[in-house]
């Protein structure tokens, strides 16, 4: 982000406000704590920086006097800010405030401004400035949910679980909510150890779920995506508190039994086919690539392409 070049009316409004309450004679300009008088070493820190889209950013964690800065003369100051950046063709202010400083939540909300996202020690605020309806990006709106279709080619047996905490005891897949940073193929390992005991390894993507107002998900969208996996060990030790069964079932009777989910019976469906006619067949494999601008690499997850198709070379 780029300085804002017009930080210093921060400085300017806030002074203002300082010689307002003043002029006031109000209980601020008497001293001691949110006292008017330390408006100036607070606000001399305040600065919006501009963003690439014409927005501007404000962090209060950057101000060091914030505690003695109090929410009346924080919202006089804002708005007067807000007044400032419209003139300046702005189009949106993002203000992120430390859990500790919340008291300068309701102010902000009084402008108009809304809740974008929290996270454990700090909410962010957005106030759309630019004409029509705000543009801004919205933040998560999905939880990633991974089950490992655990299968083992030599016996034809797959590792089925039912949940503890479940009205109906269903077979499924063990799996559960991916953690921040992680890959698709980590939770699913994870979780399958965690649930069952057993170690595996990922070899592909098999299916993916998507599902709106999931109660599951706060109401927010679930996107539940099955993988195979090839187990590295047999002896089941399963989690007691998720888990009221685990066992290795035949392929086959997974397929018929009436006793699991539209899912589980759909996957395991496909892997049967994949058993029979070749796991090419059903299988998104994972290469890892560079990514362009980060320097950071990704995982890219599809059908497997031919390597001459890859490098191109003698194709035209
Ligand atoms: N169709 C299927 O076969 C099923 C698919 N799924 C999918 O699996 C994913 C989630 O897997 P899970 O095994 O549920 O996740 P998980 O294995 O990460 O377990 C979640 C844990 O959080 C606990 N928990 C949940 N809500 C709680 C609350 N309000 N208070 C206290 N503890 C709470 C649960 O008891 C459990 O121990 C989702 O994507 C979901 O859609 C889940 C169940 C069945
Ligand atoms: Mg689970």
């Amino acid at each position: 982000m780029l300085p804002l070049a017009s930080g210093s009316c921060w400085r300017a409004v806030l002074a203002r406000a300082r010689r307002a309450s003043l002029a006031s004679g109000s209980r601020r300009a008497s001293g001691g704590p949110g006292c008017a008088q330390d408006l100036p070493a607070a606000v001399g820190e305040l600065r919006g920086e501009l963003d690439r889209f014409g927005g501007v950013s404000m962090r209060l964690a950057r101000i060091g006097a914030l505690d003695r800065l109090d929410a009346a003369a924080f919202q006089r100051g804002l708005q007067a800010a807000i007044q400032q950046w419209r003139s300046e063709g702005r189009i949106a202010v993002w203000l992120h405030i430390p859990i500790l400083q919340s008291r300068f939540i309701a102010p902000a909300a009084s402008l108009g401004f809304r809740f974008h996202h929290a996270e454990s020690d700090a909410s962010t605020l957005t106030l759309w400035l630019g004409e029509g309806p705000s543009r801004l990006p919205g933040y998560a709106t999905h939880q990633v949910g991974v089950a490992g279709a655990v299968f083992d080619e030599n016996t034809r047996k797959i590792l089925v679980v039912q949940d503890r905490n479940k009205l109906k005891n269903m077979w499924k897949f063990p799996g559960g909510l991916s953690e921040p940073g992680e890959d698709i193929g980590e939770t699913a390992v994870r979780e399958v150890f965690e649930e069952t005991g057993i170690k595996a390894e990922f070899r592909s993507l098999l299916s993916i779920r998507q599902q709106h107002t999931n109660p599951g998900a706060f109401g927010k969208s679930d996107m539940y995506i099955v993988c195979r996996l090839q187990p590295c060990s047999f002896t089941i030790n399963f989690c007691q508190h998720e888990c009221l069964r685990c066992e290795w079932m035949d392929l086959n009777d997974l397929v018929k039994t009436e006793n699991t989910t539209p899912i589980t019976s759909r996957v395991a469906r496909l892997l049967l086919y994949g058993y029979r006619e070749g796991f090419d067949k059903i299988d998104l494999t994972m290469e890892e690539l560079p990514a362009v601008y980060t320097g950071l690499f990704y995982k890219l997850y599809h059908k497997e392409l031919p390597d001459n198709y890859k490098t191109m070379t003698g194709m035209d």
